[in-house]
């Protein structure tokens, strides 16, 4: 079981961990799930004993872990948002590097260096030079490097910001495998549909703060509305959405020319009032079950991908 008491952590003025605590359960798949700038990052790299809190502390096992100390070095992998392998070698050759850096034993690196190589799907390129890798490859071998050492407890920032959907797929098959085999994960990301789809458990993180934590279904009954509409229109521009929040007086999430507004059915007509007003060509109306995304509008007031 991983506990975190009260971490805070400040940058100059920024504060940029403001008092969370979470509890992670063994073998439980954890969600951070914020924006942009939100602490998730640093929560991680306090985790993973990179970066010193400036208040709090974190147990795991019951045990206080310490910066660089074997003990945690040992139990935790570290899946960091940089790549952090050399183009000029063969992915073979740099998780040797990674695994000699651990003091892995020659003889077992290398059963161990197929074995991760086969589970991120990436065994047959493994003489090919990193240079040659796409971006969503050499995320996969930097998941390779985090586990060569067979960490209990697996960090991950952001694993697919900005890859192909294959990569991203076969991550997520990875986190589901080393979860199914005992392993407990915290996975951070501004990607809904991956806490959805992955995490037993959420934490969704705002400015610093822990704002709401729960399974999904717990995080669902913190929210009013049990449903969103969706809207298309022919054209919507930003200064149209806030006129149409304010007339409203409802959080609205804007994507592109689509419109997600916190609601329910029965103020249809009065949203089509409101449109026709501004002078809103409506293309398509749907209704939609309340997700993370519109939970985190409805709990912040802030669409999650600011
Ligand atoms: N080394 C640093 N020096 C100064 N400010 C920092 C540093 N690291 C983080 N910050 C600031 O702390 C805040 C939280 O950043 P953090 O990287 O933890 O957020 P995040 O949720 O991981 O976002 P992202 O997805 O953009 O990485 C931000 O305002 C960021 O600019």
């Amino acid at each position: 079981m991983i506990q975190v008491h009260h971490l805070s952590k400040s940058f100059q003025s920024v504060k940029a961990v403001d008092d969370i605590s979470f509890t992670i359960a063994k073998g439980e798949i954890f969600g951070l799930l914020g924006p942009n700038g939100a602490g998730k990052s640093t929560t991680l790299n306090i985790m993973s004993t990179l970066l010193k809190s400036d208040v709090g502390r974190i147990l795991i096992e019951g045990e206080e872990i310490k910066p660089n100390s074997e003990a945690s070095k040992r139990l935790i992998g570290v899946v960091p948002q940089e790549i952090s392998l050399y183009d000029e070698l063969s992915a073979y050759e740099n998780l040797l590097f990674w695994g000699n850096l651990y003091g892995i034993p020659s003889k077992e690196l290398k059963g161990r260096i197929d074995h991760t190589l086969e589970l991120i799907g990436l065994l047959d390129r493994k003489k090919d030079l990193i240079k040659t890798y796409s971006g969503g490859m050499k995320r996969r071998i930097n998941i390779a490097a985090s586990l060569l050492h067979e960490p209990k407890i697996l960090l991950m920032d952001e694993p697919t910001v900005g890859i192909d959907p294959q990569s991203r797929n076969r991550i997520f098959e990875v986190v589901e495998t080393l979860n199914k085999q005992g392993m407990t994960i915290v996975y951070t990301t501004h990607y809904m549909e991956e806490v959805e789809r992955l995490c037993d458990r959420i934490a969704i993180i705002d400015s610093g703060k822990i704002v709401a934590q729960g399974t999904q279904k717990e995080l669902q009954e913190l929210v009013d509305t049990k449903e969103n509409i969706q809207l298309e229109f022919d054209f919507l521009s930003t200064d149209q959405v806030a006129k149409l929040s304010e007339l409203l007086s409802r959080n609205m999430i804007q994507k592109e020319n689509q419109l997600i507004i916190e609601s329910s059915i029965k103020e249809l007509s009065n949203i089509i009032t409101a449109s026709n007003q501004l002078g809103l060509a409506i293309n398509d109306i749907q209704l939609q079950k309340v997700n993370l995304e519109t939970i985190f509008l409805s709990l912040t007031g802030k669409q999650l991908r600011d």
